[in-house]
């Protein structure tokens, strides 16, 4: 790797500033699928083993008024991370200031202490400012100054140029190193999609729309089919003019969808059938539809000859990237798409098969189908930016060798 990496890094007695991705699912103050946690131990351990102070960032989820904070805080995520590390792990419930620096102060070699949710700072005094999303860099500066080196090890936002990632890196030249977790996912993902083996095919879903729609037109040129499900689905189904009563669509993002049907010839798959409801809940009452869905109905999951349809797709691939659940997988009856998708993936010995994402990585450890692929990616939008060929900012940011 042409980086500095962590074993490049003085860390006896040094404040090791680490960026890492703990953004997993929290249900009721309780996390739900720890992959990611899991992930970053190795990192965590090596700094902590060598005698580094180690000072955790991560965000979860998305904070865009007051109200989002008290259900995003990092609290859970550091009880789990203390129980698999084995150790006590210092919560500190703020972002910046005195409390923060004093516990910093107070860490002997060898702690582990987490900071706040990092996108606390996106909203001050009820107004949304995007401190950390959009890089201020006072704030990459503040937190760069809190320590001596910088470890990051965050592949699953490595896509974005955040303060905590790209902020702190860029303030600290010559000390910014990546983690192991970094290094692995870099170099699983180059060596199976640099040049994949054909047929090649790409998979998406999910319900970051706006967000992953672009990623489509780049990889056009380089997948040989792209079959799209889950929540990505309904707004190519509004350009097509199919009719998709309340599902999730993202109605700026139409014309995108237009020219990528219109560019895309047969490359791109979409679902034939859903399973609508009447409402976004485990309980809802449903039905399969073919084609239009009605006013009222939402689509929650892909329909049965809809995975018949994209299993025809899957079953001669080579390469299979994954990114998105096939329908609202955390509710037991939208998971079925995702499940048989998993299933049918996991048959496919002679193919390179990759998960990636929080969600979808969750979603096929809980269904039990993931040990049956070849590669579960911790990033979602990282992986498929990687996969577009495109840069990732908080890799390009880490100091050279
Ligand atoms: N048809 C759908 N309607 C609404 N949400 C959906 C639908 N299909 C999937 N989802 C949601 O998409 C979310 C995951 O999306 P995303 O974050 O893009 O995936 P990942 O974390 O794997 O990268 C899940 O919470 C899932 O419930
Ligand atoms: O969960 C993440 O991405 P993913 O849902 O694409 O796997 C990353 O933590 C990035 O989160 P963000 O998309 O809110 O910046
Ligand atoms: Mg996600």
């Amino acid at each position: 790797m042409a980086k500095l990496t962590v074993e490049d890094l003085p860390l006896e007695g040094k404040k090791v500033l680490m960026r890492v991705d703990f953004n997993v699912p929290i249900k009721d103050g309780v996390v739900g699928d720890d992959n990611r946690i899991v992930a970053a131990l190795p990192t965590i351990k090596y700094v902590i083993d060598h005698g580094g102070r180690a000072i955790l960032f991560s965000h979860l989820g998305r904070i865009k008024k007051e109200e989002d904070k008290p259900g995003l805080s990092l609290r859970p995520v550091a009880e789990r991370l203390s129980n698999l590390l084995n150790k006590p792990v210092t919560f500190v419930p703020v972002t910046e200031g005195k409390q923060l620096e004093d516990a910093i102060d107070n860490m002997k070699n060898g702690d582990v202490l987490l900071v706040q949710n990092t996108r606390y700072e996106d909203v001050k005094d009820g107004e949304y400012v995007k401190r950390e999303s959009g890089n201020d860099p006072e704030l990459g500066k503040y937190w760069a100054s809190l320590g001596d080196v910088f470890v990051n090890d965050a592949f699953g936002t490595a896509h974005r140029k955040h303060a905590s990632n790209v902020g702190i890196a860029t303030n600290m030249p010559g000390k910014a190193a990546a983690g192991y977790l970094m290094e692995k996912e870099i170099k699983f993902l180059g060596d199976a999609v640099d040049n994949p083996e054909r047929p090649f095919v790409a998979i998406l879903g999910g319900a970051k729309v706006s967000d992953k729609i672009g990623v489509i037109d780049n990889l056009l040129d380089k997948a040989d089919k792209i079959i799209i499900g889950g929540g990505m689905a309904y707004t190519f189904y509004a350009a097509k003019g199919i009719k998709v009563g309340n599902s999730l669509v993202e109605k700026d993002k139409i014309d995108v969808a237009k020219q990528i049907l219109d560019k895309a010839g047969d490359k791109i798959v979409l679902p034939i059938d859903n399973v609508v409801a009447d409402k976004f809940n485990n309980d809802a009452d449903t039905k399969v539809v073919e084609g239009d869905i009605d006013d009222g109905w939402m689509a929650l999951d892909i329909g049965p000859k809809s995975v018949k349809e994209f299993e025809d797709v899957l079953k001669d691939a080579k390469t299979v990237v994954w990114n998105g659940p096939m329908g609202v997988f955390e509710m037991p009856n939208f998971a079925k798409g995702t499940l048989e998708i998993g299933k049918f993936l996991g048959t496919l010995t002679d193919a390179t098969t990759i998960v990636g994402g929080g969600d979808s990585t969750a979603a096929v450890k809980e269904l039990g189908v993931a040990d049956k692929l070849t590669h579960i990616s911790t990033g979602g939008g990282a992986s498929l930016t990687y996969l577009e060929g495109k840069e990732l900012p908080g890799i390009a940011a880490i100091s050279d060798k």
